[in-house]
């Protein structure tokens, strides 16, 4: 397997305020790679330096092979960006948008079969102007890949989406990752994450705290599980690290263990263990 990205050391400072304090990240080709931490963490800048639209201080990175600092037109049509800003191309038609982007690009996808891949062919003569704020997300997204970038940056793609919007953006990011795309998502939605990345870095105060898989990260797969039951009217729980003896225990008791459920650190949890304590 390729690798998509590599950055090491990679530091960033504004006036007064260190953005990026020494970075490492590596993202395989074809892997779904989410970044998550607090505002102001860090993740815009790192992602904006990977895009080739902000300069660094320091550190060494490669997108695609390529330094994004030293980049061409040929190595940004092989990416794809969708902003968290709409598109304001207000007066085009979600076809003519599409269709216009298309032509930026050397070998763009067809336009007809990415708005229907973004669910939006029923809006296709549509203004840009009459679609809602979900619809129009869609349309970022079909801008984004049009161009069949090899790598995709996805900036908090799902804000504003309703529920089965979500679901059904999660399975076209799923199908664009079959492919072979390569996508670096930033989301505050730990669901989100849980739900697409193979591998997650949790960024707080410019640093990354934390990586690994959703299900391994900052130690998840070996925390505590929580038994709760109910016995006698009262809600009982226990943390413990053998789940399946303790119930077994449980049970040699008496009969039914009433509202016997075991709980387990979410994602959530996870990270909020994990950026505990920061701003
Ligand atoms: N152009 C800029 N000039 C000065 N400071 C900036 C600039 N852009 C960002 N910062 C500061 O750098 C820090 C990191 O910001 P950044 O936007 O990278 O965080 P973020 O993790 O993307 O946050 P959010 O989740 O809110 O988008 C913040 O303290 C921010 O105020």
């Amino acid at each position: 397997m390729t690798t998509a990205v590599q950055v090491r050391g990679l530091r960033k400072e504004y006036p007064g305020r260190v953005a990026v304090a020494g970075i490492d990240l590596d993202i395989e080709g074809g892997e779904i790679f989410a970044l998550l931490g607090p505002n102001g963490a860090g993740k815009t800048t790192t992602v904006e330096i990977l895009e080739g639209h902000r300069r660094r201080d320091a550190g060494e990175i490669q997108v695609l092979g390529t330094d994004p600092a030293h980049a061409g037109q040929r190595w940004r049509a092989r990416i794809g960006i969708v902003l968290q800003t709409a598109t304001d191309a207000a007066e085009l038609t979600v076809a003519e948008s599409v269709r216009h982007f298309a032509g930026y690009y050397p070998t763009p996808r067809d336009p007809d079969e990415v708005i229907d891949r973004v669910g939006l062919t029923a809006r296709a003569k549509a203004r840009v102007r009459t679609l809602s704020g979900g619809q129009r997300r869609r349309l970022d997204v079909a801008l984004g890949i049009v161009g069949d970038p090899e790598l995709l940056f996805l900036d908090e793609p799902t804000t504003g989406f309703d529920p089965e919007a979500r679901r059904q953006f999660w399975a076209l990011i799923r199908l664009l990752a079959a492919d072979g795309t390569t996508i670096l998502l930033t989301t505050h939605y730990l669901d989100e994450a849980e739900a697409l990345a193979d591998r997650v870095a949790v960024i707080a105060d410019g640093s990354v705290v934390a990586q690994g898989t959703p299900a391994t990260i900052g130690g998840r797969d070996r925390a505590l599980a929580t038994v709760r039951w109910r016995e006698q009217g009262a809600v009982l729980e226990r943390r413990t690290s053998t789940p399946t003896e303790l119930i077994r225990e449980l049970s040699r008791t008496g009969g039914e263990l009433a509202d016997l459920i075991v709980l387990r650190p979410s994602l959530e949890d996870t990270y909020l263990d994990l950026i505990g304590g920061r701003p």
